[in-house]
């Protein structure tokens, strides 16, 4: 099957956890009523993305959040992309993590963050995930009938060697949950998105929550869909809402013939390896 229409949800999240998994749940039945194959929600979705609020909204593998998301996957007959949540582990250790589940609910995808968001730009946004969180350590690219998506949250996506190894494992498209900010927002969203789409020649598609001007963390907004080309098709404005596009992987094909990036690469010279 080579196209996938996939819904993002750019969702306003607010204090009450339950409330956000209710608000996910309705957007959810919406996109799927509307014949969405795979939904995507934003980062944190569960909680206001704060530091001090990760240890206190975290969530073992298993809990509701994770019981919640599976359902609204099988009860739509869709794969969901569970944006990330706050999860802890055994040893109390907090991450920011993703899960994926197919069309039954079963899970099929776990991404912890790998890189976390460690930030403190003059005059603008200051965060730091590391206060609270743990990174990741694997690199994340799961199947589909429709093919391999590569998966990533945020901050990951900044790092240009991720991208690639994730085409390199298989992946057409890449999807990434995120919650960027009023600071770095406006200045690298869409390049992002765009360079990372260009050089993997892959479709790219970034997923947030909508703008809460009062909220503790602004977030950008501008959930974003780009194409292999490098063309944006499709980018939010800052408001809740949600958006059905349907990507055609076989354009993938057809960038890949014309422009063969891949197998140009000078791998005597250089190579590029998952450890
Ligand atoms: N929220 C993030 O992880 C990253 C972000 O906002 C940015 O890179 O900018």
């Amino acid at each position: 099957m080579s196209k996938i229409k996939i819904a993002l949800i750019q969702m306003h999240i607010e204090e009450d956890k339950h409330k956000n998994l209710e608000t996910a749940n309705k957007f959810i039945k919406k996109v799927a009523s509307e014949g969405c194959d795979l939904a995507i929600l934003p980062e944190m979705f569960t909680t206001p993305y704060k530091t001090e609020n990760f240890p206190l909204y975290a969530e073992f593998e298993g809990d509701k959040s994770f019981n919640t998301l599976s359902n609204m996957a099988k009860e739509n007959s869709i794969y969901l992309v569970g944006g990330s949540i706050p999860e802890k582990d055994e040893k109390n250790l907090i991450y920011n993590t993703s899960y994926v589940f197919d069309r039954n609910g079963q899970k099929i995808a776990k991404h912890r963050k790998v890189h976390l968001f460690d930030i403190d730009v003059e005059d603008g946004q200051c965060f730091k995930e590391s206060d609270t969180l743990t990174a990741g350590n694997k690199i994340t690219v799961f199947d589909t009938e429709f093919g391999k998506i590569g998966l990533c949250i945020c901050f990951d996506f900044r790092f240009p060697e991720l991208g690639r190894l994730m085409a390199q494992m298989g992946a057409q498209i890449i999807i990434v949950p995120a919650a960027f900010n009023m600071t770095t927002g406006p200045a690298h969203w869409d390049l992002m998105f765009r360079s990372r789409a260009v050089d993997n020649q892959v479709y790219t598609v970034g997923c947030a929550p909508s703008r809460d001007v009062n909220g503790c963390y602004i977030s950008y907004g501008n959930s974003i869909v780009v194409s292999p080309w490098g063309d944006i098709i499709y980018k939010m404005d800052e408001k809740e809402g949600y958006k059905i596009i349907e990507l055609d992987l076989d354009y993938v094909k057809k960038i890949r013939k014309e422009l063969p990036l891949m197998s140009a690469r000078r791998l005597d010279l250089y190579e590029l390896n998952e450890k």
